[in-house]
């Protein structure tokens, strides 16, 4: 069957999934080489089977909130590829999570995954739950029910759930403490957990970390480093939060910082002080970033506005781009935008910030570009750190973790640019890179293990 038939096979059993279909479509261009080059890929369907999830879950999640009003909520897992370890990714509880959400970001953690090295299958799950507004025993009951039900799929060689947009160290706690309650079990059956309490060191940082490692391997490829670099940072949760962490450590300057109401630049730059405001903002009072300027007037604040078809954030002028919020924050324009303003590199925190037309601009250009797959696997791989601990029974080091976590994203680094590389593609193209790299490992795997 052709490459053409394959894609057209899989959008029409996917229809009103706009968000899967994407992350399919932007693997295409670069595994098109490879599957005409390796007859081996198509005879085992590897393309056909890695888009259909192992397993979809969907369950009902009934909660009540202080006012002892009842609400009903969706939740879901989907169990998308072990071939190459347990089911392993996030959760993620917004009003926006569906099916196409979640299936996109599992399809791109098989890749992910893959590219770590580590023995992680791939996973995603979540809720339509809203935490924005709710109390911490709202949010408690919410993750408690959730649990109820998620509990029988979950377990430390099944399925290995950890954080995303909406679940943080809190979150985790509540998901957690229900887990054990009801297995009568302490085993690391979600990571991210609090260091207290069977946690890793550096996993909370790790993703933002890992993001700013990676962006130095990017840059060291022209001889170059962040010292001194403008970088704009969108989102304020956990990957921005530490990727402005790294970025100061590097000697950059990171001049924004966003949340879906708005985005903060501050020409001054945002330095370890003003980050200990953000994060008193966002994990503390849980509030909006607009009050950053509460505390430092000088800074400016946007407001988002409807009827805008750009952000003006990325229309600001700097060195390296740094998305972190959520998928599909940079369109057409914006990427037009960075490109013309001579930005170096863009490397994604968030999973698939860019639309498929933005990342043909930056494929157009001469700008360095890398996706999430490669760029923000450093949370994963933080956390099947983790979960080695926690098998092991034991707590590494802060600074042992760091520096594997430092490793690793040298290594998909490097093997992003060899795989571009055999098959014909700029070394530094990281997008083809990344697809090549994290589909032949997990294909081989597949065709290894016969047709479970
Ligand atoms: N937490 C992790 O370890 C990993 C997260 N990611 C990805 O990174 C991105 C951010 O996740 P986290 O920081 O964990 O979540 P988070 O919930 O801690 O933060 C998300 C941030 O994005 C902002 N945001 C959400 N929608 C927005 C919008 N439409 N416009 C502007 N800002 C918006 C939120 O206000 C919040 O500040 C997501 O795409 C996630 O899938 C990727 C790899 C690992
Ligand atoms: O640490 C994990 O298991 C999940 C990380 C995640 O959800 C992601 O990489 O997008």
């Amino acid at each position: 069957m052709s490459v053409d038939k394959i894609i057209s096979n899989i959008k029409e059993r996917n229809p009103h999934q706009p968000e899967f279909i994407q992350s399919v479509d932007e693997v295409i261009e670069s595994l098109t080489p490879v599957l005409e080059k390796k007859d081996i890929f198509r005879k085992y369907k590897i393309l056909e089977r890695l888009t259909e999830p192992e397993r979809l879950i969907s369950f009902r999640v009934n909660w009540l909130d202080d006012n002892g009003e009842i609400h009903v909520n969706r939740g879901y897992r989907v169990q998308m590829n072990s071939a190459l370890g347990p089911f392993k990714g996030g959760l993620r509880f917004h009003p926006s999570v569906n099916y196409s959400i979640l299936k996109f970001l599992a399809f791109e953690q098989t890749f992910k995954n893959a590219l770590t090295g580590m023995p992680l299958g791939s996973g995603k799950g979540g809720a339509d739950f809203n935490p924005k507004g709710k109390s911490d025993e709202e949010i408690m009951r919410f993750c408690q029910n959730f649990m109820n039900e998620l509990f029988r799929h979950m377990g430390q060689f099944t399925d290995i759930p950890a954080g995303d947009i909406g679940v943080g160290n809190r979150e985790i706690g509540f998901l957690f403490g229900q887990y054990k309650k009801l297995r009568n079990e302490f085993a690391g059956v979600i990571t991210g957990k609090n260091v207290r309490w069977g946690g890793s060191w550096v996993r909370t940082e790790a993703t933002g970390f890992g993001l700013i490692y990676f962006a130095c391997n990017m840059l060291s490829t022209q001889n170059d480093s962040l010292e001194g670099k403008n970088c704009l940072v969108s989102g304020a949760g956990n990957v921005a939060q530490h990727a402005i962490e790294k970025i100061i450590e590097m000697g950059g300057k990171p001049l924004t910082v966003s949340d879906s109401s708005g985005f903060i630049y501050d020409e001054e730059g945002i330095d370890k002080d003003k980050l200990k405001v953000i994060m008193k903002i966002k994990n503390e009072d849980r509030g909006r970033i607009k009050e950053y300027l509460e505390h430092y007037s000088n800074a400016e604040y946007h407001e988002n506005k409807d009827d805008e078809d750009y952000n003006p954030l990325w229309d600001i002028k700097a060195d390296c781009a740094f998305p972190c919020a959520t998928q599909n924050e940079i369109n057409k324009k914006d990427a037009e935008n960075l490109v013309n303003n001579n930005i170096m590199l863009i490397a994604e925190g968030a999973n698939m910030p860019v639309t498929k037309e933005g990342v043909q601009v930056f494929q157009d250009s001469d700008v360095m570009y890398a996706q999430g797959k490669a760029s923000n696997a450093g949370g994963v791989a933080v956390s099947s750190i983790e979960m080695t601990q926690n098998r092991m029974g034991e707590s590494w080091s802060r600074e042992k973790v760091n520096k594997q976590l430092m490793n690793i994203m040298n290594t998909i680094h490097k093997d992003c640019t060899k795989a571009a590389e055999e098959y014909g593609f700029k070394k530094t193209n990281y997008v083809h890179g990344a697809n090549i790299a994290g589909f032949t490992r997990v294909a081989h795997a597949m065709i290894e293990q016969g047709l479970t």
